[in-house]
C-alpha cells in the first residue's frame, strides 16, 4: 500500500496522521489491496492514500464492536465519563494538528477548521455529562403488589456514517453520544475526509477507550454500508449526509428493522422582514450563506427580502459579499476556500446557468477570478423562483438567491415551499411576526435574529425529507439507548404505592 508522509511533517504530533483503517484497535490495511488517494481540494495535490477494507474485515469490525460492547456496556457510566473527557481534553490539546488535518483534507479556512475542532470537542464533553443522566422512571403501579419503571440500556452497536463538509465534529456528536450510552461504534467517514476520523481514532486510543469500542472502517462507500445495514448486530445506524443516500439507507435497514437517524440535507430559507435595518439583515445572510463555502446544510439558500427593503438589502449584500476573499484555507485571510472537488463546481455552475436562463439576475459573481479549479466565486441572484434548480435544490456551494415578497402569508408559503425542513433564519424585530412564523415554518430549527444556532445543548435536526430523530441535546443520547420497562410482582408489601 503506497503511504505519504508530507501531511505528518506539518503536525505536532505526526502520529495523528494515520493512513489505516481502525479495527479492534489496530491500525489496518485493505486484505484486497484496493485504496483510496485522499486530496487537498485547494490545490489538488495528494495529501495521502487510504485502504478500502473487504467485505470480512468490516464483519470483523463488527465483531470486534460485539465483543467490545460486553465490556463497554458493563463499566459504570461516571467511569465511561471520565475515558470521554479524556478524550475531550486531548482533541482540545491537539486542536491546531487537527484543524490542519482539516483543512488540508476538507479545504476550510484554517481559523474555521479550528472552530469545528473546539465545537467537536463540546459534544464530547457534553455527553461525557449527559452520559451520567440517563435516568429511569418510577411508575405508580395500576398492579397490586408490584414496583413498576424503567431502565435505559445502551442499545448495542452504533454504525456512524457521516459527511466530508463537517469530518470531524459530525462523528463527535454521534460517536460521544453513543460511547456515553455504552454502546459501541463502527464509524464510516466520508472517503474525501477520512484523516480527521482516522486521528479522532488515535486519540480515543490514548483516552483510554478500549479496543474495539471505536472502529473506523474504510471502503467503497455502498459496499460498506450495505453490509452495516444487514447486520443483525448493528442495531442502530446513524448517517449524516444527502437526503438521497439517506432515503437509500432507510430502506436498507428495514431489513433488520435498526433504530435509524438521518442528519439529511437543508434548503434553509432566510427572512427578513420590512422592518430590518437592510445592512443589518444583508450581512447577517452573508454570513448564514457563505461558511464553509456555502457547503454547509445550514446554510441560507433561499434569501426572502420584504419587497419594500429589497433592493437596499441587495446592494449591502453585494457590497459585504465582495469582500469576501477566496483561497487556499491554509493561507491568512481567507474567507472561502474551496469546493471538496471538480463536481462540486460543476453542480453549482449549472444550478446558476439554470436561474439565469430561467430568468434570475445575475449581480455578482465572476468565476473567471476563481483561483483554482476547485473554487466557485461568490454567487449573488435576484429573482429567483421557484421553478429554478437554486430554488428546488441544496446548492451546497457560494450561491445566494434573493427574491422579493409581499407580506407574511406569502413568505411563510415561499418559505415552506420545499422537501426539505432543516433550519430556518428570521430577521425582524417585530413579535408578533416572529412568534407567527416561528409557529407557522414547516423546520425543525428555526433561528430568529441570530445566525449562530448551534452547539451541544441544542436538540439539532430536521423534519420532512431532513431527517429523522435529533443530535445534542438533552434527547440525543436517546438515539442510543432502549428503554426496558419492568414490572416487579407479587411483592406484598408495596400495595397502594
Ligand atoms: N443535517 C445535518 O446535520 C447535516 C450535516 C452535515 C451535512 N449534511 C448533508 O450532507 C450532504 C453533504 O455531504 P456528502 O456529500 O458527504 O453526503 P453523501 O450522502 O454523499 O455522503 C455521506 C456519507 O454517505 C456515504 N455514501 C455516499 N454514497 C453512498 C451510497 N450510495 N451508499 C451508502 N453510503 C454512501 C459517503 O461515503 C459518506 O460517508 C448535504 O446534503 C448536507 O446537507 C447534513
Ligand atoms: N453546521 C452544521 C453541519 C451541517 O452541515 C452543524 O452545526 O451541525
Amino acid at each position: 500500500m503506497k503511504l505519504t508522509n508530507t501531511l505528518s511533517t506539518m503536525l505536532d504530533d505526526p502520529r495523528l496522521f494515520r493512513q489505516h483503517a481502525y479495527v479492534n484497535g489496530k491500525w489496518t490495511h485493505g486484505d484486497g489491496g484496493r485504496e483510496e488517494t485522499v486530496f487537498d481540494p485547494a490545490t489538488g495535490e495528494v495529501i495521502g492514500y487510504i485502504p478500502w477494507l473487504e467485505s470480512h474485515q468490516i464483519r470483523e469490525a463488527v465483531d470486534a464492536a460485539d465483543a467490545a460492547f460486553v465490556h463497554w456496556r458493563a463499566l459504570r457510566a461516571d467511569e465511561r465519563a471520565e475515558r470521554l473527557m479524556a478524550w475531550h481534553d486531548l482533541l482540545q490539546a491537539h486542536r491546531e494538528d487537527l484543524a490542519i488535518i482539516m483543512t488540508l483534507e476538507q479545504g476550510k479556512p484554517l481559523p474555521d477548521a479550528r472552530g469545528e475542532v473546539e465545537y467537536g470537542a463540546s459534544f464530547v464533553r457534553w455527553f461525557a455529562e449527559e452520559g451520567k443522566r440517563t435516568f429511569g422512571e418510577t411508575i405508580p403501579s395500576h398492579i397490586p403488589n408490584a414496583a413498576l419503571g424503567t431502565l435505559k440500556e445502551p442499545v448495542g452497536i452504533a454504525a456512524l456514517i457521516t459527511p466530508w463538509n463537517f469530518p470531524l465534529a459530525m462523528i463527535t456528536r454521534k460517536a460521544a453520544a453513543a460511547l456515553a450510552a455504552g454502546c459501541s461504534v463502527v464509524v464510516k467517514p466520508a472517503g474525501e475526509t477520512p484523516f480527521s476520523a482516522l486521528a479522532l481514532a488515535e486519540l480515543a486510543e490514548r483516552a483510554g477507550i478500549p479496543a474495539g469500542v471505536f472502529n473506523v472502517v474504510l471502503g467503497e462507500p455502498a459496499e460498506v454500508s450495505k453490509i452495516l445495514c444487514a447486520e443483525e448486530r448493528v442495531k442502530a445506524l446513524s448517517f449524516t449526509g444527502s437526503t438521497r443516500v439517506g432515503r437509500l439507507l432507510l430502506e436498507q435497514s428495514a431489513q433488520t428493522v435498526k433504530r435509524v437517524s438521518l442528519e439529511l440535507g437543508g434548503n434553509a430559507p432566510f427572512i427578513v422582514g420590512p422592518d430590518m435595518d437592510p445592512k443589518e439583515a444583508a450581512f447577517a445572510a452573508v454570513a448564514a450563506k457563505f461558511q464553509t463555502a456555502g457547503q454547509d446544510c445550514l446554510a441560507a439558500n433561499r434569501i426572502l427580502v420584504h419587497e419594500s427593503i429589497h433592493d437596499e438589502f441587495v446592494e449591502h449584500f453585494a457590497e459585504r459579499m465582495a469582500a469576501l476573499t477566496v483561497g487556499n484555507g491554509m493561507e491568512s485571510e481567507v474567507d472561502l476556500g474551496p469546493l471538496i472537488h471538480r463536481q462540486a463546481v460543476d453542480k453549482a455552475a449549472a444550478i446558476v446557468d439554470d436561474a439565469i436562463s430561467r430568468g434570475a439576475t445575475l449581480v455578482a459573481g465572476d468565476q473567471t477570478q476563481a483561483p483554482g479549479e476547485n473554487f466557485f466565486m461568490p454567487v449573488l441572484l435576484t429573482g429567483v423562483t421557484p421553478q429554478m434548480k437554486v430554488w428546488r435544490e441544496e446548492n451546497f456551494a457560494p450561491v445566494a438567491g434573493v427574491t422579493a415578497y409581499r407580506d407574511d402569508d406569502e413568505v411563510i408559503e415561499m418559505a415552506n415551499d420545499t422537501e426539505y425542513g432543516l433550519a430556518a433564519y428570521v430577521y425582524t424585530h417585530d413579535i408578533r411576526r416572529i412568534w407567527k412564523l416561528l409557529r407557522a415554518l414547516e423546520y425543525g430549527m428555526v433561528s430568529v435574529n441570530s445566525v449562530k444556532m448551534t452547539g451541544p445543548p441544542v436538540p439539532f435536526g430536521g423534519v420532512k425529507q431532513s431527517g429523522l430523530g435529533r443530535e445534542g441535546g438533552i434527547t440525543g443520547i436517546d438515539e442510543y439507548l432502549e428503554t426496558k420497562y419492568y414490572c416487579l410482582g407479587a411483592l406484598g408489601s408495596v400495595s397502594g404505592s
